[in-house]
């Protein structure tokens, strides 16, 4: 069996501590809708990715695999690997619960699917609220936070942060909130490098934790895969790594918290496989140049509601999500 990595951690501006990495657990999206587990095989990968060392699991109840998280949690706390307090869970907000009132009812309801009495870490998924058949509404976000402000204070959440907020937004929020937000996450790969926005959340106190890392690797919407990136095939040759896991520690050595999902249990182990060696300034600028700007979750069809965060696009998309 592999040897167990012991993962650093980063200190939240909270005073509590996160795992540098996280295991994330949206499996997809097809005809059908978001991907679901089938046969356990995300309470599967949970406990092999607890064997190797993973302390971080990142889920949202959109991704409906809060379930088989607290399932893989609860098997390995059972057969005495871990206690609870050594796992970091992180689960987010959905957009059709923004009203106040409405916050601590969806965290019970993930608290109840994770079978947990608390999360270590609650973040708003989107600054977007809509309503219960996905029409826009315009609950502002600062309403949402005072929500997430009170979970913490019930404990139901240890840590609170947001996810998907633009720099104004993070900027407001800031000004605004009586708790600070501990985290941001957003979407961070080679060709979304995010180094304003990743610089002036460091700068705020805030940790950013940066989902897709592989976005700009795996081959969708045409994109090429690690092997036909020259630069990562070179940086891989040199540090005797996969391009994969030079991406990871691009994340790491800029502080960002990489949340690769895989339910593989080889690139589960490649992925964790990262704490061993250090990227040169050099080669972080090297791979901070192949930025293109481009965005993968750019769900354009919220694009005209009061609080979208992101640049509009000529032809938004259909919503995936009711009308
Ligand atoms: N806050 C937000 O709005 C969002 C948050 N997220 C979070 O971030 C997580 C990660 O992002 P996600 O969009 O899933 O995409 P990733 O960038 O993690 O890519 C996942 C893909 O990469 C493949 N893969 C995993 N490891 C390797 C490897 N070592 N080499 C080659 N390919 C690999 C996986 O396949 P396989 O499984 O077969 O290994 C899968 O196809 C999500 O699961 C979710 O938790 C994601 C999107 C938005
Ligand atoms: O986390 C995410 C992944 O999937 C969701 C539904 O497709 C996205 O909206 C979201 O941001």
């Amino acid at each position: 069996m592999a040897a167990s990595v012991q993962v650093p951690k980063l200190k939240l501006n909270d005073g509590r501590e996160i795992p540098a990495i996280a295991l994330g657990t949206y499996l997809g999206f097809d005809a059908n809708g978001i991907i679901r587990s089938e046969n356990h095989q995300l309470r599967d990968i949970v406990t092999r990715a607890i064997d190797l060392g993973f302390r971080h699991f990142d889920t949202s109840p959109v991704y409906h695999t809060e379930g088989e998280i607290g399932e893989g949690v609860a098997g390995k706390m059972s057969a005495g690997v871990v206690q609870r307090g050594d796992v970091f869970v992180t689960t987010k907000l959905w957009n059709t619960h923004h009203r106040r009132e409405q916050v601590p009812v969806a965290l019970r309801e993930s608290l109840k699917n994770l079978d947990m009495n608390y999360v270590d870490l609650y973040l708003m998924h989107w600054p977007i609220g809509v309503n219960e058949d996905y029409s826009n509404n315009d609950v502002d976000f600062m309403e949402t936070w005072r929500g997430l402000e009170d979970v913490q204070r019930l404990g139901l959440a240890k840590s609170i942060g947001v996810s998907n907020f633009n720099q104004s937004q993070l900027q407001r929020l800031l000004n605004e909130s009586s708790i600070k937000p501990a985290v941001l996450q957003i979407e961070v790969h080679t060709q979304m490098v995010q180094a304003p926005l990743v610089s002036f959340a460091q700068s705020q106190g805030l940790v950013v934790m940066g989902y897709s890392p592989f976005g700009s690797l795996v081959e969708r919407f045409g994109a090429p895969k690690p092997s036909s990136q020259p630069l990562l095939e070179e940086l891989a040759a040199k540090y005797q790594k996969t391009p994969a896991q030079v991406v990871l520690r691009w994340l790491v050595d800029r502080n960002i918290i990489p949340m690769p999902k895989t339910v593989n249990s080889k690139r589960l182990q490649e992925n964790i496989n990262i704490f061993d060696f250090q990227l040169e300034k050099e080669d972080i600028e090297k791979i901070n140049g192949l930025d293109t700007g481009l965005r993968f979750t750019l769900p354009s069809f919220w694009q005209d509601h009061l609080y979208y965060p992101f640049e509009k696009v000529e032809n938004p998309i259909p919503s995936p999500f009711g009308k």
